[in-house]
């Protein structure tokens, strides 16, 4: 739990990039705090005048200066008290901001983890709940430790020019208020953390809920999620009410260490005015000056109660933040150059990779597709293929072998060099809820109409879009549910088609097509065919044998690769998947 806390002070350096808006927030806290104890350090000055002074006048001389005094105290706590929410929430904001933008960058880096370790719901609840809760960090915490930490100091002083008795209350008082939060804090940890991976968890449910809702409902399976998400509610409100029990237990003895301290602090200071060691007229003063002690003190205890949740959520993105970089950037990546025909566009060497080190995929695949070779690379169900491409995109790098691009290891690569080299089209097609143009301008935003028009007709969706109330402005819907699934392949691949990629790779993008419209969108696509490479993950027959050539996968290597004739000449592994039922005989 140590690492909390170290979570903790790494967010501060988040604020000192915006040590403006911190001075401001903590100027204005501090202002309106002094002004509160001035204000009631008057107030009880002249409450002792008036009481212990035979016809005290209270607006004349030095005391109507002091009414003066606290109304414009008065009117200084009330405009910094705005001030202070105002900029304080401000830097909170913008410190957020930055904290998402730099979470966000870090995914980017991190993601697709090998092992897919954390769900989505999970990620989108830090990147959205944890980062929020931070708010009370930044807009409070820092700010009212310091504030509090001055105005205790500067009060203690005061009861001890007047009366040092009152400092062994005051003092320990002071102190146990503070610490509150402290005693408490290893229960807080753990029922923190257990909020928010609960939280998360069930947020995680609710997206696997809410998305697969059809599936759900067809199966007849929503009663049983509804019961178990009910269930995993109920378990979190257990754990909520368990941190409701330890924070109200804070709070009363909170308020039994603020009580029982003013009432031991009037006790001594009557003794000291008995025994005559205090002035009677000073004693309010006394009284106000514990008040100005006990009160920022038992501010920060309560400023702190929620700590266990808010470390919890530090350390959670704290954790995505450390996550080693799936595929580390070179800092001095070489140039991508022109390509030329003798080099091979793609070439891999030897590459072994699996996502858990004793559970190889690849174990040594060799392979190379020069410049306008169309190469369909097959194999069993589970064989590696989409594996192999995703080494190409560098999601992740191999354990061992090199993938070159147009003879250089794409691991010395820029990533932007990289991104504009390969596209892909995968095979689950992931649409956002924008315009058709908006999802095929993906990779090349400022595209015109006429360049997306033209890959859109590429990809055979050309009759779709010029249809009746149909246009490239039209709204696909969430993850395109308004499209048919072949559409929405479609639509990927216009996408990958319009950064006109120097490899293409098409992971079972026709699978969603009919024969003829496969073979429709197979001659489309020769045009700009001579200038790329492309790599097909096909099943369908009809897809492999129109390949220049075909790469069978299996056992983790390269099988056998040669034209679709000579390998179905004779006996070969092409020719067993093709008659096996894996691949489909059409
Ligand atoms: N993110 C992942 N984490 C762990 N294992 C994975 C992951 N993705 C794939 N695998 C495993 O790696 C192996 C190869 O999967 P891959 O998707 O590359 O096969 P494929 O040849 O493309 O199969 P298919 O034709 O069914 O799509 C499979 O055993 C699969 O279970």
């Amino acid at each position: 739990m140590a690492g909390d806390w170290q979570a903790v002070r790494r967010l501060w350096p988040a604020v000192s990039e915006y040590r403006g808006k911190f001075v401001g927030a903590l100027v204005a806290n501090l202002l309106a705090q002094v002004g509160t104890v001035v204000a009631a350090v008057s107030g009880a000055w002249l409450a002792g005048q008036a009481v212990s002074v035979p016809n005290f006048e209270v607006f004349s001389g030095h005391a109507l200066l002091l009414v003066w005094v606290i109304g414009f105290c008065v009117l200084v706590v009330a405009g910094c008290t705005y001030w202070e929410m105002y900029v304080a929430h401000d830097l909170a904001y913008v410190v957020l901001a930055s904290l998402r933008v730099r979470l966000f960058d870090r995914l980017r880096q991190t993601l697709p983890s090998r092992t897919a370790s954390r769900r989505s719901g999970d990620l989108s609840s830090t990147a959205v709940q944890d980062i929020e809760s931070l708010e009370w960090i930044y807009a409070h915490v820092f700010a009212q430790i310091f504030v509090a930490g001055v105005i205790v100091t500067g009060g203690l002083t005061g009861v001890a020019l007047i009366d040092p008795e009152v400092l062994w209350v005051a003092i320990p008082a002071a102190l146990a208020l503070m610490s509150v939060p402290w005693w408490l804090r290893r229960i807080a940890d753990r029922q923190g953390h257990a909020l928010r991976a609960g939280s998360a968890a069930l947020t995680s449910e609710i997206v696997d809920t809410i998305q697969g809702l059809p599936e759900l409902a067809a199966a007849g399976a929503l009663p049983r999620r509804r019961k178990a998400l009910f269930a995993q509610t109920r378990d979190l409100n257990a754990v909520g009410m368990s941190g409701v029990r330890r924070s109200a237990a804070e709070g009363s003895l909170t308020e039994l260490l603020v009580s029982g301290a003013a009432v031991l602090s009037l006790l001594v200071l009557m003794l000291g005015v008995r025994d005559g060691r205090v002035d009677a007229a000073a004693a309010p003063v006394v009284l106000a000056l514990v008040g100005a002690v006990l009160a920022p003190a038992a501010g920060v205890a309560v400023t702190l109660r929620d700590m266990g949740v808010l470390r919890a959520s530090a350390t959670r993105i704290f954790a995505l933040m450390d996550a080693p970089d799936s595929a580390p950037q070179d800092p001095k990546p070489q140039p991508l150059g022109k390509f030329a025909g003798a080099v091979p566009m793609v070439e891999f060497v030897g590459v072994e990779f699996g996502y858990r080190q004793a559970d190889p995929v690849l174990t040594g695949v060799s392979f190379s597709v020069h410049q306008g070779e169309v190469v369909a690379l097959v194999g069993h169900s589970g064989a590696g293929k989409s594996t192999a491409m995703s080494l190409l995109q560098r999601f992740w790098d191999p354990d061992n072998g090199q993938i070159l691009l147009n003879g250089t290891d794409i691991r010395y690569l820029a990533d932007n060099d990289l991104r504009a080299a390969v596209s892909a089209v995968p095979q689950d097609v992931d649409l956002f809820a924008d315009s058709l143009a908006g999802n095929v301008r993906l990779g090349r935003p400022e595209a015109t109409d006429a360049q997306v028009l033209a890959v859109v007709q590429t990809a055979q969706l050309g009759g779709f879009v010029t249809a009746r109330d149909h246009s490239l402005e039209m709204m696909v819907g969430e993850r395109g549910v308004t499209l048919s699934g072949g559409q929405r392949a479609r639509v990927a691949i216009a996408r990958a088609l319009l950064v006109e990629p120097s490899v293409l790779i098409l992971d079972e993008a026709v699978a969603n097509l009919d024969t003829t419209s496969e073979l429709e969108l197979a001659q489309a696509m020769q045009v700009g065919k001579s200038g790329r490479a492309t790599l097909i993950i096909a099943h369908r027959r009809s897809t492999i044998a129109r390949a220049d050539r075909v790469i069978v996968l299996g056992g983790g290597k390269v099988l056998e690769q040669g034209s679709f004739d000579e390998l179905m000449h004779g006996e070969s592994a092409l020719r067993s998947l093709l008659n096996a039922d894996e691949v489909s005989p059409s």
